[in-house]
């Protein structure tokens, strides 16, 4: 092991299995995950570390075991692909619970033992305005079928992941909206069973390679009336629609993948951290004081203020991934109930924090590969190809800017009815003190209070006070003659501005939330100076912001700064330690900068070598093209 990266496991101040309990969400979640890696995975003569040949067999050892929680599905498959997507991400994610929530018993019994299926939403011209898609169903009573098709050439359906076009169902939208089992092809490798489908692949993307997304037009393609997806919405075979609870029961699958992506996000900045992290531990480079050696780069304050912010962010998210699917599966029971009323704030939470951690994660990736110089940007550290793929999550399940202007409709309703007199409650009951809570600033001495809940209490006064900017800037363009729709688009910079300060107070909370039910004192104590170094980050990129609502004092604002620095100094020792917390093993990894042990130099070495190019001592493009040249020259 490097002596640098052992060193820096010395004198731990805090039991690191019991911080991997706590992630994990306990110590049987944590032997079971470790089970599915070392057993049934790593352990496996028939594994096959993430080549597409092992897809098939990893289906097959899903079944054969009969993993069928999706978080373990998710643990076994990651331990398969590491940190890459592979082509059924989309069959687990989307259509299966699409299966799982919409189908009637009598299609769940029908169909989700037997295919394999992908999500066909999104057209050419349409991904974010779903009221706005065009392919068409229309039922004919006389053959009790759904005719779809797709009239123009912005409706073929453009993006689903995992269509490959030998096989596959779809779940399919069109309208009028309603989810519809459409099974285009026969399970396993039979071509087409019917005309008027025309299906391809979009082309080569910025990434993504794993996954096949594909084109499909329709032409007058007839599917049994039974095929639509019949638990909230029907078409009676006389043609009588039967209309769902709510419209939006439809999105139900949108809003199951963005809860899943905020804990995946921080799934994802956790790997960064630990990969930049272990490296920065051992790399050593110029020098602090002259003549003496050069120092760890981890000893440099840059690189602290690089990386510890993401450290905590990374803890952040995990827990807010945590609050959210725990919060996804307790309203989505309700709804299962027909108990639809918390259904809004389940929307407005989860796209919330869909667009709040992808955005934070998608940049932190990029700062964990620079802060990792040259070699950061190699694909054997791994951060390119992270990178690649999990950027398009700030894209996909919601582009993230019209996600928060979900989020920024609820918030505003909800201040509406505070101005209406009524009692908020749920995330948004901090707008209840709005107008009366006096904005003053906290003591006017220039030390800032560093209670963790004091921190809280501002992050909740800043996002009160841009809900209300926002509202008053609404409600200044309707005075100005503007229309209701207008004075909304003039105000959006305000309205994604406030969603993005009521998330960051939510991610904030939840992680005060977690690190106040933390019980060993040295897993709290180091919870808590991360949970510190979060609020005190935050505080300095948002100075303006805690100034103007009155919570900062110009005195002050150099204290921000001085407190973050004690706070990098303060997590310095402990930083690898975090990082092991996340226990990601090496093989799912797949980065020579991230190892466990250490040995970058050794394993770089070895990686250069092992790649194609170097397969002989003279590449063969020599001999075929500079050799001939040099021959006429
Ligand atoms: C199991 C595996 C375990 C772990 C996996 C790990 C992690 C997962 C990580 C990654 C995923 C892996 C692989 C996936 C890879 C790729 C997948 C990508 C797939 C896709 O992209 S599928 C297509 C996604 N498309 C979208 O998200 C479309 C976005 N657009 C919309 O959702 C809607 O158009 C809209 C919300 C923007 C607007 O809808 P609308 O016009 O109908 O509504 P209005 O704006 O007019 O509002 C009216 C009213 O409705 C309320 N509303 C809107 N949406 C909802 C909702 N979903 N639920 C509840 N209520 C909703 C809205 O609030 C308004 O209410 P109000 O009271 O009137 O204000
Ligand atoms: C890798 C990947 C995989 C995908 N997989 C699938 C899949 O399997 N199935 C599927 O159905 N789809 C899939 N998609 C499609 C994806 O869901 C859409 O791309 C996404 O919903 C965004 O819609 P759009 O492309 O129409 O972008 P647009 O909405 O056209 O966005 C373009 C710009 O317009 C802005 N904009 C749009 N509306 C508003 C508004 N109301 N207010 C302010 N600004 C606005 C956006 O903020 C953005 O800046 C995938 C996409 C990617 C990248």
């Amino acid at each position: 092991m490097n002596p640098d990266i052992l060193r820096e496991r010395q004198n731990a101040t805090f039991d690191i299995e019991k911080l991997t309990n706590i992630l994990d969400g306990g110590a049987e979640r944590t032997n079971r995950r470790r089970e599915i890696r070392e057993v049934l995975v790593l352990n496996d003569p028939d594994f096959d570390y993430g080549t597409p040949t092992s897809l098939p067999t990893m289906i097959l050892k899903l079944r054969e075991y009969g993993i069928s929680d999706p978080v373990e599905i998710n643990w076994y498959k990651s331990m398969y692909w590491g940190t890459g997507r592979e082509a059924l991400g989309l069959h687990y994610v989307m259509f299966l619970p699409t299966l799982y929530t919409q189908c009637d018993s009598e299609q769940f019994n029908k169909w989700v033992p037997l295919i394999i299926g992908t999500y066909a939403q999104t057209e050419m011209g349409h991904g974010t305005h779903l009221r706005g898609l065009e392919t068409t169903a229309t039922f004919d009573p006389a053959t009790q079928e759904f005719v779809m098709h797709s009239p123009t050439v912005t409706s073929i359906k453009w993006w689903p992941g995992g269509r490959n076009p030998l096989f596959l169902p779809l779940i399919f939208l069109s309208i009028p909206l309603s989810a519809s089992l459409f099974d285009l092809f026969l399970s396993g490798f039979a071509l087409p069973t019917c005309s008027g489908i025309v299906i391809g692949d979009i082309g080569p993307k910025f990434g993504f390679d794993a996954v096949d997304n594909g084109y499909l037009k329709l032409e007058h393609v007839r599917i049994p009336r039974e095929n639509m997806l019949m638990k909230y919405a029907q078409v009676k075979p006389d043609g009588s629609y039967v209309k769902p609870l709510s419209s939006k029961l439809t999105y139900g699958t949108m809003v199951f993948i963005r809860s899943l992506i905020v804990g995946n996000a921080g799934i994802v900045l956790s790997q960064c951290c630990t990969i930049a992290i272990r490296y920065s531990a051992v790399r050593h480079q110029s020098e602090i004081r002259a003549g003496e050696a050069e120092p760890q780069i981890l000893d440099y304050q840059t690189q602290q203020h690089k990386l510890f912010p993401l450290l905590a962010t990374a803890y952040a998210f995990l827990f807010a991934g945590q609050y959210m699917i725990d919060t996804y599966n307790r309203i989505s029971g309700d709804i299962n109930q027909g108990d639809l009323s918390e259904m809004p704030e389940l929307h407005a939470l989860s796209a919330g924090l869909k667009a709040f951690t992808t955005w934070t994660a998608n940049t932190g990736i990029e700062v964990c590969r620079m802060s990792c110089g040259g070699h950061g940007y190699s694909r054997s550290s791994a951060l390119p190809d992270i990178y690649v793929e999990f950027t398009p999550s700030c894209t996909y399940e919601g582009e993230n800017t019209v996600m928060m202007l979900q989020t920024a409709r609820f918030l505003m309703k909800s201040y509406r009815q505070v101005q209406a007199g009524q009692q908020l409650s749920g995330a948004v009951s901090y707008l209840n003190k709005v107008h009366h809570r006096v904005m003053a600033p906290q003591a006017v001495s220039s030390q800032l209070d560093l209670n963790l809940n004091t921190l809280v209490d501002l992050y909740e006064i800043r996002a009160a006070m841009l809900v209300e900017l926002a509202a008053q800037s609404i409600q200044q363009e309707s005075a100005r003659g503007k229309c209701q729709e207008d004075s909304w688009n003039n105000s959006t910079i305000d309205l994604v501005r406030a969603s993005d300060a009521h998330c960051h107070y939510m991610v904030l909370k939840m992680f005060r939330d977690k690190v106040d039910q933390i019980e060993d004192p040295g897993v709290h104590s180091v919870m808590s100076t991360l949970a510190h170094l979060y609020a005190i980050h935050g505080m300095g990129n948002f100075t303006g912001d805690f100034l103007q609502a009155g919570v900062l004092t110009g005195a002050q604002v150099p204290s921000v700064s001085k407190c973050l620095k004690g706070l990098l100094a303060e997590v310095r020792p402990s930083a690898v330690l975090l990082v092991d917390a996340f226990d990601h093993h090496d093989k799912m990894l797949n980065s020579v900068l991230g190892r466990h042990d250490g040995n970058v130099y050794e394993a770089m070495f070895e990686w250069a070598r092992s790649s194609p190019l170097n397969r002989t001592e003279v590449h063969e493009s020599f001999h075929k093209h500079l050799k001939p040249l040099q021959a006429k020259l």
